[in-house]
């Protein structure tokens, strides 16, 4: 093969960057093209609208490459670089890409937590490699790593800061004082954000990593609805400098393990999980380091133990670094005829239930603060079976303790289920001595 023909689908925050490195007669072109070993050639960009201006774009591309029928694009390319995001119509174009024997590239980790197992399956069947770098974790290498590094190792938990929008607003917040709101219009301008931030603050993206994270670290498997989603939205600025005074941080966390837990039928089974929830963390703890839109990932495996991998995990231009990373690999692929490794689930383990989730707690109350609160509380959690790990009392700002004003009652448990939780807040909402429920955080590490 003389020449590997590429077909760039969508030229918004990641696809400008790959368009401009791959333009033709480039230095930028001509370098991948010897990694590859092949000539890399860009034959057409799908766009919505091929004569809307082009910033970053215009007078470094010809505009004759671009085209709105991304259709027939995709029929005269050997790989396809899918960066529209959403479901459809980039699932159809995969799959007529996959038809007429094309490979392709992809970051849309939306569409790989909703119809991955499809997707794969119909690469392999056409004999053609998918490959996702950018899809978890923006430029940092997590997929290989996953996908082949540790092909022959036992992973128990991938762990870690998968989504740049919502870490770079829980910084802002915690480090500037910044607004939530605020901080998300930022993060949409800085191009980290999803093209509905929603995606982003809800936890709909770090829930499609998880479950992409999952599928390849426990060969099985896991989709979008099969993880346990929570977002940011029910974190206030109240909680954030709680946690600062406390010597912690809020983050939006991305654990998938191997665990035990109840399966529908009510049987107690070995299998895996995958959840995204806010938690507080010690600003000890390695992850409470991250700041802005970067990411880690911690991974834990038998025979590797502990790795992490760290960098910036949103953004187009370090986006573009996986997609440009998959593309060389993919052209030299096509050039020698061979071929990356499965990725389809051959272990299928049971994938518990989203509400089979049990983690460690902190609630933080107000209280009155006179004899008798601390048993009364401490009652509520043992009528629930919950075990308190460390409880945290002084004056609320202003009041002088024991003089019947109120108090900050911080109460951090030891694991427990999500529904005895539940519980014990309706419980604590119902005392007289507790003025309010001022907040609940899922704990992880020491913190
Ligand atoms: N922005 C980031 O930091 C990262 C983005 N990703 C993923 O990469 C993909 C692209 O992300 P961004 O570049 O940020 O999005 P974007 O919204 O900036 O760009 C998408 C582009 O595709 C175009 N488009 C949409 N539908 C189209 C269609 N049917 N035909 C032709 N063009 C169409 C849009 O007009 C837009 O220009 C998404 O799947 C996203 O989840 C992955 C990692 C990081
Ligand atoms: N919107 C995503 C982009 C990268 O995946 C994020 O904020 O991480
Ligand atoms: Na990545």
């Amino acid at each position: 093969m003389e020449r590997v023909r590429v077909a760039l689908l969508g030229c918004g925050s990641v696809g400008s960057q790959v368009a401009v490195a791959l333009a033709p007669g480039s230095e930028s072109v001509a370098e991948l093209s010897a990694r590859a070993g092949v000539a890399i050639e860009l034959v057409g960009i799908a766009v919505r609208d091929a004569s809307a201006p082009r910033e970053g774009v215009d007078g470094v591309l010809d505009r004759a490459l671009l085209t709105a029928d991304a259709d027939a694009l995709v029929t005269r390319a050997d790989v396809v670089v899918e960066l529209v995001g959403g479901l459809e119509p980039a699932r159809s174009l995969l799959l007529r890409a996959f038809e007429h024997g094309a490979s392709a590239v992809t970051g849309n980790k939306a569409l790989l937590a909703a119809h991955g197992r499809e997707l794969h399956a119909a690469a392999d069947a056409a004999g053609v490699d998918l490959y996702f770098e950018a899809a978890v974790a923006g430029a940092i290498p997590i997929i290989r790593p996953l996908r082949e590094s540790l092909a022959g190792d036992r992973v128990e938990r991938v762990l870690g800061i998968v989504n740049g929008t919502t870490n770079y607003v829980l910084d802002q917040m915690d480090s500037r004082g910044e607004t939530f709101d605020a901080a998300v219009a930022r993060a949409q301008e800085l191009g980290f954000a999803e093209a509905d931030p929603t995606a982003d603050v809800d936890g709909w993206d770090a829930a499609a990593k998880a479950a992409i994270l999952a599928t390849l670290a426990f060969h099985t498997p896991v989709t979008i609805d099969d993880v346990h989603r929570e977002g940011i939205r029910s974190v206030s600025a109240e909680d954030v400098a709680a946690a600062r005074e406390a010597g912690a941080v809020v983050k939006l966390l991305a654990v998938a393990e191997r665990t035990t837990g109840v399966d529908d039928a009510g049987n107690e089974v070995e299998g895996v999980q995958a959840r995204v929830h806010p938690v507080l963390l010690s600003r000890e703890h390695p992850l409470a380091s991250v700041r802005g839109a970067y990411n880690a990932v911690f991974v834990e495996a038998a025979g590797a133990g502990d790795l992490m991998f760290y960098g910036q995990g949103a953004g187009g231009r370090p986006t573009a670094s996986a997609v440009l990373g998959d593309l060389v690999t993919l052209a030299r692929h096509r050039q020698d005829g061979s071929q990356g490794p499965r990725v389809l689930g051959h272990a299928d383990l049971p994938v518990l239930p989203t509400d089979a989730v049990r983690t460690r707690y902190q609630v933080r109350l107000v209280v009155a603060d006179r004899p008798g609160v601390l048993a009364a509380v401490a009652q509520v959690f043992a009528a629930h079976g919950v075990s308190i790990e460390t409880v945290r009392q002084r004056p609320s700002a202003g009041a002088v303790a024991g003089e019947g004003g109120s108090a900050s009652l911080v109460v951090v448990t030891h694991t427990a289920a999500d529904a005895a939780l539940a519980g014990c807040v309706a419980d604590l909402s119902e005392l007289d001595a507790v003025a309010s429920v001022a907040s609940v955080l899922r704990v992880e590490g020491d913190s």
